[in-house]
């Protein structure tokens, strides 16, 4: 995409115009579109089970230089109440900043709350063993390391440390590798002989590999050629139809997520503005907000 051209006339137009494609149906989408359309229609969810509750939900940051009468420090999220049952697809959506990640790390307790309490299958968080939570869900970061492994014991690792059998291990390697279409030539391989992508890709196999009850994907097609992302995206989908995996993702392209989800949350400076189905969302409106709110944090209209 291409920067907007400050010497325009019609600078904020401009400006506008390029903020909108990054929140366009189509920018990056046409191949998705395809993938799409191999999409099994999605079906209803038996709504019946709430997996994640998260209640009064806030998080500060505290600055190293506090200002005075800001004794409380930064905040990030604010009041988050939400329920996600199991085998929702949750889309999550936010300007720059408004806090999509934090809410991530937060639910995979790389974070504690500074106030409020999140619960998975009914038990408080505090009271889940992290060895135990680390099993049932699992973060993908956009940047993810290997750990000085190579692919194959990047892979691996999650199902050694679970005392699995050798061959098991490698069934299952195996498996997840060829539903990803990650070629063998890159199992040798370490971090820094793999592209951005590759990485990305890698980190999902990776995750999808522990078999979680709930996958957090940050912008998981970020690195991805249309292609790849939307292998990925059926992937995840038939995953989430026969698993019951429930999934939150961040993600910026909403017509993926109007195919994707079953429901989207909209952050807007540390609070959830929406928490809608799919269908009871203006995607237009949704669009022409995010487009205003990156146009003021970035240039101040
Ligand atoms: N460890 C931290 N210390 C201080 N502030 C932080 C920390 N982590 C996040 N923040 C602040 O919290 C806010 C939300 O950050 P977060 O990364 O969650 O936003 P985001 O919505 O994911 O943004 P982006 O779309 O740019 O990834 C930002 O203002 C950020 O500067």
């Amino acid at each position: 995409m291409d920067v907007p051209d400050f010497t325009s006339i019609d600078t904020a137009a401009t400006i506008g115009r390029w903020l909108g494609d990054r929140y366009s149906f189509n920018y990056c989408t046409t191949n998705l579109k395809l993938g799409i359309g191999y999409f099994s229609p999605i079906s209803p969810l038996p709504l019946n089970k709430v997996i994640l509750r998260l209640e009064q939900v806030n998080l500060f940051t505290k600055l190293k230089t506090q200002l005075p009468g800001n004794q409380q420090g930064y905040p990030i999220l604010r009041d988050i109440d939400l329920e996600v049952f199991q085998g929702e697809r949750i889309a999550i959506v936010g300007s720059v900043g408004a806090g999509k990640t934090s809410l991530l790390r937060l639910i995979n307790r790389l974070i504690e709350p500074t106030s409020g309490k999140i619960y998975l299958e009914n038990q408080e968080y505090r009271q889940i063993p992290v060895i135990q939570l680390r099993q049932m869900l699992v973060l993908v970061l956009q940047e993810s390391k290997l750990l000085g492994m190579t692919v194959q014991q990047a892979l691996a690792y999650p199902l050694v440390l679970r005392g699995l059998p050798k061959q098991t291990i490698q069934q299952q390697v195996s498996y997840w590798t060829e539903q990803l279409h990650i070629p063998n030539e890159w199992l040798g391989r370490t971090e820094v002989q793999l592209s951005a992508g590759q990485r990305q890709l890698v980190a999902i196999a990776r995750a999808l590999l522990i078999q979680p009850k709930i996958l957090l994907l940050d912008e998981p097609t970020s690195a991805l050629d249309a292609g790849t992302a939307s292998h990925l995206m059926q992937v995840l989908n038939q995953l989430s139809q026969t698993h019951q995996t429930t999934i939150l993702m961040v993600n910026h392209q909403l017509e993926l997520d109007q195919m994707f989800c079953t429901r989207l949350l909209h952050l807007e400076q540390g609070r959830l503005s929406t928490n809608q189905t799919v269908s009871e969302i203006d995607w237009l409106e949704l669009r022409e907000s995010l487009i205003q709110a990156e146009a003021q944090d970035d240039f101040g209209f």
